[in-house]
């Protein structure tokens, strides 16, 4: 449905994006990755036609998208895009906001959708309040809805769960992206959570400077990291010398607090560790100590004392599986 060839875009010279591919089925959803500036928001607004590309294409079903120095109107009828800020309208209703992009033609139709969309967003109970009462998530969940009204075939959302606190997020990304599968929406999202794309993607583009340093399905590269950046976006993890493990084996290895096992006896390639803090986590507690000058990362379910002194055990075939 959607082909981006080697699209490059740079802000006046600066930083944008560069060279990326990659394509889009109907239905999928694509998570964008990677640190702040990294060209994210860039690559969204390419897609929707907001800039002219320097270099490469962009067909969304088979039709070329053009930038503004060819289409004065944006984008497609069949896909939307909501920016990090949202453009809700503050004089009026949280259903008058959503009917403004349905149909005028069907009223009843307009109800049933609605009451619908207010159901997702989770916003039953505000459907008669001023959006200028909300707060800055329930504006953002109001936008949400905007953008789903007329069931376009791709949606472009850029961060859309950032204002939305921690307890509200998780219900409302279930209800969003269950939604979209359901309507067959296809989706590309710019995120920073780990849990939007490990849980909701079914593909991840990670980028650096402007530039795609992977691509892969979630669990894919989050068990199989090619590099410390990459690991990085989805967990706290650890790059060690291989050769504290395994003498034999040269290099580094990416490894996650979690697959670390603390022991206070050697056990079989272990190295011996210092504890220096201990952070509790709400399930766990991860640990920080020191080996050879070296800070490693572990977890361990009880508190550790500082000064407490253990070792640190790989578990099982992961060493080599994990070297870079
Ligand atoms: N209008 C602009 N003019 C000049 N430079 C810009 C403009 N918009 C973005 N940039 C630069 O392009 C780079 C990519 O910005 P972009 O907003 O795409 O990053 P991002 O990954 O979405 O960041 P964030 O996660 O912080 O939203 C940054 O270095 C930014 O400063």
């Amino acid at each position: 449905m959607l082909q981006i060839q080697q699209i490059s875009y740079l802000h006046r010279g600066n930083l944008g994006v560069q060279n990326i591919s990659f394509s889009l089925q109907a239905n999928q959803h694509l998570a964008i990755i990677g640190p702040s500036g990294c060209g994210k928001s860039t690559l969204l607004k390419c897609i929707y036609g907001l800039f002219d590309l320097h270099q490469g294409s962009i067909h969304f079903k088979a039709e070329r998208v053009l930038g503004p120095a060819y289409n004065l109107v944006p984008g497609h009828p069949q896909m939307k895009y909501l920016a990090q800020y949202d453009n809700v309208m503050p004089y009026t209703s949280v259903s008058e906001n959503i009917k403004e992009h349905l149909s005028r033609q069907h009223p009843e139709e307009n109800e049933r959708r609605c009451l619908e969309l207010l159901r997702v967003i989770g916003l039953e109970e505000f459907a008669h309040t001023q959006v200028k009462n909300l707060s800055g998530g329930q504006r953002q969940r109001v936008a949400l809805a905007q953008v789903l009204a007329k069931a376009p075939q791709l949606l472009l959302l850029d961060e859309p769960f950032n204002f939305i606190d921690n307890f509200k997020k998780n219900t409302l990304r279930r209800s969003i992206f269950n939604y979209l599968k359901k309507e067959k929406i296809a989706c590309i999202f710019a995120t920073h959570d780990r849990d939007d794309m490990l849980a909701f993607a079914d593909e991840v583009l990670v980028l650096e400077k402007g530039k795609t340093i992977a691509q892969g399905n979630p669990k894919t590269l989050f068990e199989n990291p090619k590099s410390k950046a990459v690991a990085a976006l989805f967990y706290e993890v650890n790059e060690l010398p291989a050769s504290w493990f395994n003498e034999a084996l040269k290099g580094s290895f990416l490894v996650y607090p979690f697959e670390l096992e603390w022991h206070r006896q050697k056990q079989k390639n272990g190295v011996a560790v210092q504890v220096e803090q201990s952070f509790y986590q709400g399930t766990h507690f991860l640990n920080q100590a020191r080996y050879q000058d070296e800070i490693i990362f572990f977890e361990t379910p009880k508190q550790l004392q500082t000064g407490e002194k253990g070792w640190l055990e790989l578990k099982d075939d992961l060493l080599e599986s994990r070297l870079i």
